[in-house]
């Protein structure tokens, strides 16, 4: 058979950052794979921050090739960050932030659209009761979901309803060797001080903690698709573009209205609302009618009866844009091109697309002068610069990076797709807008 006619092995990622829990789900995979034909690749993140990040890297690519040479499709990817968390900064929630976007780079490079992570029943209670005691709402104490598909990759957690004892007794029966990070240890991270002075006392008087914060969790998931769910009928009723029309959102009563608020500006701003700003503006609002309150998003301006949100203007420079860096679009999604502040929504359509062949392997650049774009069919190239001017779109949305397929420019923020590659009706195609982040 001509090596074309064969079809490429699946591939399913594992998040594996060589400790117990990683170990024992990549091993598990591997086992499986190896049975079902599929690829798996175990992709690790190297944060930079700790001298001993290189051992662990490195016992990673021991532990694969071992695994290689049993005749398991295991293969490492890894990256290394440079991460230096500001004065202020949350070392844990940087490190956070930037190992998903790194794993989710490291999984588009190769191919994978789902990546497993290994989170366990433990790490949903414990994660149930370190929202509780920020004070967080029933979004937040939801916990992690099983799965999710953000940016084009399907992100699960297979072991999210299997209780701690059952990775540990499956790690002893496969005599796995893992790494012991010492930094667990470290009782500035709020989840140390759980899970070291908590957890053996709660566990020894609530044996059944772990498994009752966890359902309290999948409560709390409902709860919070309800009040969502709530949202976006009562918005329906008392939202237009404009923005929210005060009388009948106060109408709605305290609750509720509070509810249609936060939602509200969510979508506004980009961000959530922090539970002050709730109880100010709730309070404030009904007796000011004409007022402005400056928030980190932009202004919140309550006029004639309607509350809106203006943004503030965003850079069109993208200060941490790479040349060129590699696009390949194969599902409908939200893409984010490492480097550039904001999201590719790709979605299906019937007309007007991108051809879906062409969007395989795009590069994102930065504008560099002198591009040529097309509006229309049978309208004429003209420079970039003068399409944004004749559309009058405002600086904040044309930032974004051009897309290009080899010499092809395909795509520019604020204008669309250029007509000289747009697909034929009836031809599959991906429909692109892009949405700038909110500056912080
Ligand atoms: N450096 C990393 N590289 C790749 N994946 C990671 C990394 N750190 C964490 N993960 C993934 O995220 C999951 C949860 O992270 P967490 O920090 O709770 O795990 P961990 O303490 O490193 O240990 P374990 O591997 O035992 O889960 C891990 O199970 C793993 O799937």
């Amino acid at each position: 058979m001509s090596p074309a006619l064969v079809a490429a092995r699946p591939v399913v990622a594992v998040a594996y950052s060589g400790g117990r829990d990683s170990t024992a789900l990549l091993h598990a995979t591997a086992k499986a794979a190896h049975d079902e034909g599929v690829r798996v690749l175990a992709l690790h993140v190297h944060h930079g921050l700790q001298a001993k990040a290189d051992d662990w890297l490195a016992h990673c690519e021991r532990q694969c090739a071992a695994w290689q040479r049993k005749g398991w499709p295991v293969e490492l990817a890894h990256t290394r960050l440079a991460l230096g968390p500001k004065k202020g900064e949350s070392v844990e929630a940087v490190a956070r932030k930037a190992r998903y976007r790194a794993l989710h780079d490291l999984a588009a490079a190769h191919g994978a659209d789902v990546v497993l992570l290994a989170h366990h029943r433990r790490d949903q209670a414990e994660t149930f009761l370190l929202q509780a005691l920020r004070g967080a709402g029933v979004a937040g104490l939801a916990g992690m979901p099983a799965a999710v598909v953000r940016d084009g990759i399907t992100w699960m957690r297979p072991w999210l309803h299997h209780p701690r004892e059952a990775v540990e007794a499956y790690v002893r029966r496969h005599r796995l060797r893992y790494i012991d990070d010492d930094s667990n240890d470290d009782a500035r991270f709020a989840r140390n001080r759980l899970r070291l002075a908590v957890w053996p006392a709660l566990a020894q008087a609530f044996p059944h903690a772990e498994a009752a914060l966890a359902d309290a969790g999948t409560w709390a998931r409902d709860a919070s698709a309800c009040l969502a769910e709530l949202a976006v009928l009562d918005l329906a009723a008392v939202a237009t573009p404009a923005g929210l029309k005060l009388e009948p959102w106060l109408a709605l009563g305290a609750p509720r209205a509070r509810n249609a608020l936060r939602a509200w500006y969510r979508d506004a701003a980009g961000e959530p609302l922090p539970a002050s700003w709730v109880e100010r503006l709730w309070s404030e609002l009904p007796q000011r009618r004409s007022a402005q309150w400056q928030m980190p998003s932009g202004t919140l301006r309550s006029y004639r009866g309607v509350l809106s949100h203006a943004t503030a203007p965003v850079s069109t420079a993208a200060p941490n844009a790479q040349p060129g860096t590699e696009l390949k679009i194969v599902r409908a999604g939200r893409y984010r091109p490492p480097g550039w502040d904001g999201v590719l929504h790709v979605e299906r359509c019937a007309n007007g697309g991108a051809p879906a062949a062409l969007l395989k392997s795009l590069r994102a650049v930065p504008r560099a002068g002198g591009e040529q774009f097309q509006r229309g069919p049978g309208r004429p190239p003209r420079s970039l610069k003068k399409q944004f001017q004749d559309a009058a779109l405002p600086a904040w949305a044309r930032s974004g990076p051009l897309l290009y397929a080899g010499e092809r420019l395909v795509f520019v923020p604020g204008l669309g797709i250029d007509a000289r590659v747009v697909a034929a009706p009836g031809e599959p195609q991906w429909c692109l807008r892009w949405e700038p982040d909110v500056p912080r």
